[in-house]
């Protein structure tokens, strides 16, 4: 064989060698770059799913924040029209007077977070038509607190009345009972009250109380006897 066939058959040779070496190196190029490509896509899902665990469970915390606080507790606020039920809550909520407080038509409802616990304050209107409704609002109740005008002495028969009426459909709910306007001149005192409204008669299961209030910007007495009445609410509360 002549000697430039010999080389062209050698060339033609190691061309086909370089194209079956990069089929290969191709072919090894797309499986190599498959396999990694495919490994990321199960990255990327296994870390998609990580997120949407992580955000199933920030929805979860985030719920249970939104749910009813563990401690709340409702403080049901009673007493004849006029006996000062809104203002007490005011200044309770608000450690200042108001002034000008229209009479409560229906109910009021207020909230306050103190010492880690929730105090829904709702009062019933006093007037003589809501009077009806009062003890509906019982069997929710965590503690009663009645309201009495102490210079109002006509009326205290009634105010009596009505909480006796109130006691007798539960044993049990204990009792703060205020001995409001207490600024007044005319104001009974407080061993007075405990007489007229008949306390001394309560039974022995029921856990009472009876303090002197003021809900007007009369000085630092006033302040004092509403913080009394806080505390005191915070530490029955606490204990139930
Ligand atoms: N001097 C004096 N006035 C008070 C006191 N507390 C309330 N008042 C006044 O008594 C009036 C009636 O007060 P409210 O707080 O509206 O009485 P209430 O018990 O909520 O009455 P109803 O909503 O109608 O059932 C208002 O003019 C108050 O400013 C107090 O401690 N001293
Ligand atoms: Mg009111």
């Amino acid at each position: 064989m002549a000697p430039s066939a010999t080389l062209s058959t050698w060339a033609w040779r190691e061309g086909q060698r370089w194209r079956h070496l990069t089929s290969l190196l191709f072919i090894a190029w797309k499986v190599y770059f498959r396999d990694a490509n495919d490994s990321c896509i199960g990255w990327r899902a296994r870390w998609e799913q990580q997120l949407g665990a992580e955000l199933q469970r920030e929805k979860a915390a985030s719920q249970d924040e939104e749910e009813p606080h563990s401690c709340e507790y409702q403080v049901l606020v009673l007493g004849l029209d006029g006996a000062g039920k809104s203002s007490i809550i005011h200044y309770v909520c608000n450690t200042e007077a108001q002034k000008d407080i229209a009479p409560t038509q229906g109910f009021n409802s207020v909230q306050l977070q103190a010492n880690g616990l929730q105090l829904d304050l709702l009062e019933v209107g006093g007037s003589q038509n809501l009077r009806f409704y009062w003890n509906h609002y019982l069997s929710k109740a965590h503690v009663l607190v009645f309201v009495v005008d102490s210079a109002d002495g006509s009326r205290l028969p009634i105010a009596q009345q009505e909480l006796h009426c109130l006691l007798s459909e539960d044993s049990q709910l204990p009792l703060i009972v205020l001995a409001n306007k207490q600024d007044k001149s005319d104001a009974l005192s407080v061993t007075e009250l405990k007489k007229e409204l008949g306390l001394h008669t309560l039974n022995s299961q029921r856990e009472f109380f009876l303090l002197p209030t003021s809900a007007t910007h009369a000085g630092l007495d006033t302040a004092n006897s509403v913080l009394h009445l806080k505390n005191l609410l915070i530490k029955l509360l606490a204990q139930t």
